[in-house]
């Protein structure tokens, strides 16, 4: 197994040599999808869509970044580590980076039982973050209650305010969050999704890379997709906001690598 990550992210993600933007970390938006266009199965269930070695690929990314965000559907669906594990250890120096664990969350729904945290207890992950709404305790008791529970098992709760003009309504705005892990140290950040974060990530002009694993596999219409917003330019063309810059095969996976215009 190769020692070093492929050289297409040593190349692609030059730019984390350089200090990010004062409102948001550099950012790579990262997925695996079905030649169908799919993320998950049937109802939501987690597919293991990459193989052996574009899974590989993934976990190299994952050392590349300060961060690793995924949101509270993914989170309860697949219950993920986000560490590195199917990287063989390093020879000589120390272990693999890991990335910090963020989960956004707005209303606490994290069990605390699950495997993020009970890594973090057992001493194998690093403490995640949970990025959820600010709490009024007088009228949430019950968030506040599961706030402590989270705590105690070892999260860090970062609180950010809703606003009536959040979009989606009700979801926590993408810059808020970008700049809070700005503001907290996280100059790398890999969004894994699920199918909504995609979404909000892709609506706003925030994404440096965008590194997709297709899969030779067809899910079906009752798989779960993502949608791209379109976006036109002034004389009402499709405007493209990202250009291919490279693409490999690993194994029977393809990843296709994309750059954000300016
Ligand atoms: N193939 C792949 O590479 C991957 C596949 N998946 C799959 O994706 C599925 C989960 O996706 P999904 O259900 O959409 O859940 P997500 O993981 O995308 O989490 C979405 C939830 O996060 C909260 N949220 C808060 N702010 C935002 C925001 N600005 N934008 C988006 N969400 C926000 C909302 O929770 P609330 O309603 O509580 O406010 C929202 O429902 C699973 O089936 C999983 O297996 C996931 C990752 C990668
Ligand atoms: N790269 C990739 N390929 C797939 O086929 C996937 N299903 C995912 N899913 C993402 O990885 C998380 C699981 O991580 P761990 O294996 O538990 O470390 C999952 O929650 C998705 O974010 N990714």
């Amino acid at each position: 197994m190769a020692d070093q990550p492929p050289a297409f992210l040593l190349d692609l993600l030059k730019h984390h040599e350089e200090p990010p933007p004062a409102e948001r970390p550099h950012v790579t938006l990262t997925f695996a999808q079905s030649i169908d266009a799919k993320i998950a199965g049937a109802g939501g269930r987690q597919l293991i869509l990459s193989g052996k070695e574009s899974m590989v690929m993934t976990h190299w990314m994952r050392t590349m970044h300060d961060g690793i965000l995924v949101g509270i559907g993914t989170a309860l669906n697949d219950d993920p580590q986000l560490n590195v594990r199917h990287l063989a250890p390093p020879s000589g120096s120390g272990p693999h980076h890991l990335p910090r664990p963020i989960i956004i969350d707005t209303h606490l729904g994290l069990l605390p039982t699950c495997k993020l945290l009970a890594n973090f207890q057992n001493g194998t992950g690093r403490r995640p973050w949970i990025v959820c709404s600010s709490i009024s305790p007088e009228v949430e008791e019950d968030k506040q209650q599961r706030k402590g529970m989270l705590e105690e098992a070892g999260a860090k709760i970062i609180e950010l305010p809703l606003s009536p003009r959040s979009s989606p309504p009700g979801y926590l705005p993408v810059p808020l969050i970008l700049k809070a892990l700005r503001d907290l140290g996280v100059c790398s950040l890999m969004v894994e999704g699920g199918a909504r974060i995609i979404a909000s990530f892709l609506s706003e002009p925030v994404v440096d890379a965008l590194i997709v694993t297709i899969a030779p596999v067809l899910v079906g219409d009752a798989g779960v997709g993502y949608q791209s917003p379109t976006f036109l330019s002034n004389n009402g063309e499709l405007k493209a906001r990202f250009k291919d810059v490279h693409t490999e095969s690993f194994g029977k996976d393809t990843v296709v690598a994309f750059e954000a215009l300016p």
